[in-house]
């Protein structure tokens, strides 16, 4: 069988994309989903393993720009449709996917590939960390009282048309990226993509819904949600299902949350991610009736491990040598010294002697703040060689912000 890994043509789409939809349980892709992916995709970053001319496995990646902790906005490939057919699975076809597409986001000089995973435990292997945390709430809007804030009472209200207000959410949504590590810049075409609304996947819920708030005729947050009606025999019991909510100040915010809390015939509101250090938690007198849950969501691949260091601000000034193992992609083995503060930061090759022991995917998961490097040496996935190193590096990786992804892609 010639099998072949390539780049996807113009003509061959339709034929790829039918393969990554069966990979995921074949179900009808709706036509504007269809369009937006077609709009979306980068094809000389999309690519595929063709066996006798059928494409049997499929991959891609999105030019992003990240936000990392100090603010800045560091390149990072979106790694993304990957699928190999069931016929052709458990033979390396990933591995090599993989390999191919590292060396290509190394040649291209992003520091840094992310991703989010159907299956946590795929991309530790490839050296991706779990890197940030969606944090799922069901929050009960019949015991807890509607979050107030003073100022609340100013702040206008509007329900508008999700896709007539798209510009001006967007203009929110963009002075927010800088704010929170995680954040991805929105690329051309992706506004759309949170207002899509397609009938079939509403489960049960009325159309997509926007309110924004404004103060003084400014737009300053938005909150977009259904409404999914039921009632059972105490009454109405619906839920608000709660797309997502960002506002530029915490009145904005609260006056959100209390319009979402007073939407009538409904009992809860649920969101399926938030950061986890969301503002509600300190709106309302009871966390544990926000039912939380949390998932890993964000995966963070160093791929130049000297580029990616050098690209972050640390929290307080660190000066330490990293020892780093990295078998999938060996260009970052060895020694590296960082040295960074607030301001920014440098790292070379060194051969000094090595203060830290960590792989490459450990520096992923700390690479954002979101998990700390004393943590994963708890477990074993650091080792502090100088006395000292781990809490030095650990508070310097820290990030005051918790990083969060709002959305997968
Ligand atoms: C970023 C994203 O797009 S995430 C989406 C991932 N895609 C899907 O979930 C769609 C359904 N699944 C699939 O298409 C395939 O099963 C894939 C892509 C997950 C795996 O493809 P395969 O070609 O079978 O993987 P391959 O044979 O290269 O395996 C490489 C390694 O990953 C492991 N692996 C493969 N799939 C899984 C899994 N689902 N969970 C845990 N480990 C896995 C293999 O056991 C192998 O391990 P090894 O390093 O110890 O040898």
């Amino acid at each position: 069988m010639a099998s072949e890994l390539r780049t996807l043509r113009d003509t061959e789409w339709d034929n790829w994309s039918n393969a990554l939809n069966r990979a995921f349980g074949g179900l009808p892709l709706p036509e504007e989903n269809r369009a937006l992916q077609r709009a979306v995709t980068e094809p000389e970053r999309s690519f595929g393993i063709w066996d006798d001319g059928d494409c049997v496995a499929t991959a891609g990646a999105f030019s992003f720009g990240l936000t990392v902790p100090g603010g800045a906005e560091v390149p990072a490939a979106g790694v993304t449709a990957v699928s190999v057919r069931s016929t052709h699975r458990r033979r390396g076809l990933l591995r090599s996917m993989m390999r191919h597409q590292l060396a290509d986001v190394r040649e291209r000089g992003e520091p840094l590939a992310v991703l989010t995973s159907s299956e946590p435990a795929i991309y530790g292997r490839f050296g991706y960390g779990p890197a940030a945390q969606d944090m799922r709430l069901a929050v009960d809007t019949v015991r807890l009282p509607a979050p107030e804030l003073p100022g609340v009472d100013g702040v206008r209200l509007r329900l508008v048309d999700p896709v007539v207000a798209v510009a001006d959410c967007e203009r929110v949504y963009a002075r927010l990226v800088p704010t929170r590590p995680g954040m991805l810049a929105r690329r051309p075409g992706w506004e759309r993509l949170p207002v899509r609304d397609d009938p079939n996947g509403r489960d049960g819920a009325g159309v997509l819904q926007c309110v924004v708030a404004e103060v003084d005729g400014e737009v300053r947050g938005y909150a977009r949600f259904a409404v999914q009606p039921s009632h059972d025999h105490t009454g109405p019991t619906g839920k608000v299902l709660l797309r997502d909510v960002e506002a530029l100040d915490p009145v904005g915010y609260a006056a959100l949350w209390r319009f979402l809390f007073g939407i009538d015939l409904t009992t809860s509101v649920s969101v399926r991610t938030r950061p986890v250090d969301d503002a509600l938690l300190h709106l309302v007198p009871d966390m544990r009736r926000c039912d939380i849950r949390l998932d890993e969501s964000l995966f963070v691949r160093p791929v130049e491990v000297g580029a990616a260091l050098a690209a972050r601000a640390y929290r307080t000034p660190v000066e330490v040598v990293l020892e780093v193992s990295d078998p999938f992609c060996p260009w970052n083995e060895g020694r590296w010294r960082l040295s960074g503060d607030a301001a920014g930061a440098a790292c070379a090759r060194t051969t000094a002697p090595a203060e830290l022991a960590l792989s490459v995917r450990e520096l992923g998961s700390a690479y954002l703040g979101g998990f700390s490097l004393r943590a994963l040496a708890a477990a074993g996935r650091v080792r502090e060689l100088r006395p000292g190193a781990l809490a030095e590096a650990a508070r310097a990786f820290g990030s005051e912000v918790a990083p969060w992804l709002p959305h997968g892609f």
